[in-house]
């Protein structure tokens, strides 16, 4: 039987296979001096984090997802010789880690089994923890405890660095350079692992800091259906790259329209799903008090072949998006909470960041009691996991999964 084709064809229709990351070395770096570079606001107490993620992957595997771990698909893409050797050229080039050290890195690297060289890769990897001295240039510069290659905590949101539509997937230029190195190692997975290789159609390659003020995170995309892309321009993903990715992608046919909406430049609304998810048929959950004022933008293919038509749309997001996925109006559960106190807080930690697995079957934090109170009242079946440590990277289930494979609705 035919393996069946990758693609995420609806935000809450039957999830069939997603990508994870379990935290480990990488959680174990952060300290209260270095986290909030990292884009962590605390650090993390690692064991109980890992388990409230496997608590997350085998709630989704008892549900029939097929759940891949990055790690694993990470060692199993090194075992591959071109594979390795295609990361290697890349994350060890001279502007990572200095002239200096890029040969005896490499070959260091080179003798690594492939389990423990995804793991510093992810985890990162100290001058003081080579085998050799690193006296380099940079290597003196960094001193023992600092990092040659810096930890990828953020690895966890592996929603962000790339993102699947119906055809295929796009790779994604990060924003922040705490971020940007894990789009190359998403894209020699794509490239190189048996699962992925041949079979995983790029339609949009943007490399991570090559791409000017063209940054673009999959926490702003949501697949609405019917050739429609809802994308978030706020702290993360800006005007430049969307409307390059609505133009590349109505050229190869992939897509009919692209509904650009503005959102705060702030950290709790970084990403549009850190204010609004999609529940399954009209039900969305949304921060009203950032969803309400949020402008958009109706790109479609442009008559003149290449530049999209730009159309400010003067109706309100929720009634853009209603439209978009074929309802007259959306049925909008807010964010729980008596008070703007209250209903920040919950905000703050993702009682907005929902994962469907299926129309109106979510993964909630446990912790946002009144939200999740509110979307059963609504009817939505709440499935809840631990929230107490996963939350302080600031990112809930919808950014803890990259979904491969999602039927229609
Ligand atoms: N889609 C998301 O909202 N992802 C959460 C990303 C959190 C991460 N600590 C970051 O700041 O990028």
């Amino acid at each position: 039987m035919a393996a069946p084709a990758f693609g995420v064809h609806s935000e809450t229709g039957t999830l069939r296979e997603v990508i994870v990351c379990r935290p480990g070395l990488a959680h174990r770096r952060l300290t209260p001096f270095n986290c909030r570079d990292l884009l962590f606001d605390d650090v993390f107490w690692v064991k109980q984090a890992q388990r409230d993620h496997d608590a997350f992957a085998a709630m989704m595997r008892e549900r029939g997802v097929a759940v891949l771990e990055l790690h694993d698909l990470l060692a199993e893409t090194l075992e591959i010789p071109a594979g390795r050797a295609w990361l290697l050229e890349r994350r060890l080039s001279w502007q990572s880690v200095g002239v200096g050290l890029v040969a005896e890195l490499r070959a260091w690297m080179e003798t690594l089994p492939s389990r423990a060289l995804a793991d510093w890769l992810v985890g990162g990897v100290r001058a003081g923890e080579l085998p050799f001295d690193a006296g380099s240039l940079f290597g003196s510069h960094l001193g023992a405890s600092g990092f040659v290659l810096p930890p990828l905590p953020n690895l966890l949101f592996t929603r962000d660095s790339s993102a699947w539509l119906p055809d295929g997937v796009i790779l994604n230029p990060m924003r922040w350079a705490a971020r940007q190195p894990e789009t190359l190692l998403m894209t020699a997975i794509y490239r190189f692992h048996p699962h992925f290789a041949g079979r995983a159609r790029v339609l949009w390659d943007a490399p991570a800091g090559a791409a000017g003020a063209a940054s673009l995170e999959g926490g702003d995309l949501m697949v609405l259906g019917k050739g429609t892309l809802l994308a978030g321009m706020g702290e993360r993903s800006s005007p430049q790259a969307i409307g390059r990715l609505a133009q590349a992608l109505f050229e190869d046919g992939t897509l009919e329209r692209v509904i650009a909406c503005r959102l705060p430049a702030t950290r709790s609304a970084m990403h549009l799903d850190t204010v609004f998810t999609l529940c399954g048929g009209n039900v969305a959950t949304a921060f009203r008090e950032v969803a309400d004022g949020v402008v958009c933008h109706d790109l479609r293919p442009g008559e003149n072949g290449r530049t999209p038509s730009c159309r400010p749309e003067r109706r309100h997001f929720f009634d853009v998006v209603a439209e978009a996925l074929g309802y007259p109006r959306l049925e909008v559960v807010p964010t729980g909470g008596d008070t703007p106190e209250e209903r920040a807080r919950e905000q703050w930690n993702d009682g907005n960041n929902l994962l469907a697995l299926s129309p109106g079957v979510v993964v909630a934090y446990d912790r946002n009691d009144d939200t999740n109170a509110a979307l059963a009242a609504a009817g939505i079946e709440v499935l809840a996991i631990p929230g107490g440590e996963l939350g302080r990277g600031r990112g809930g289930s919808r950014c803890m999964s990259c979904p491969t494979r999602r039927d229609p609705t």
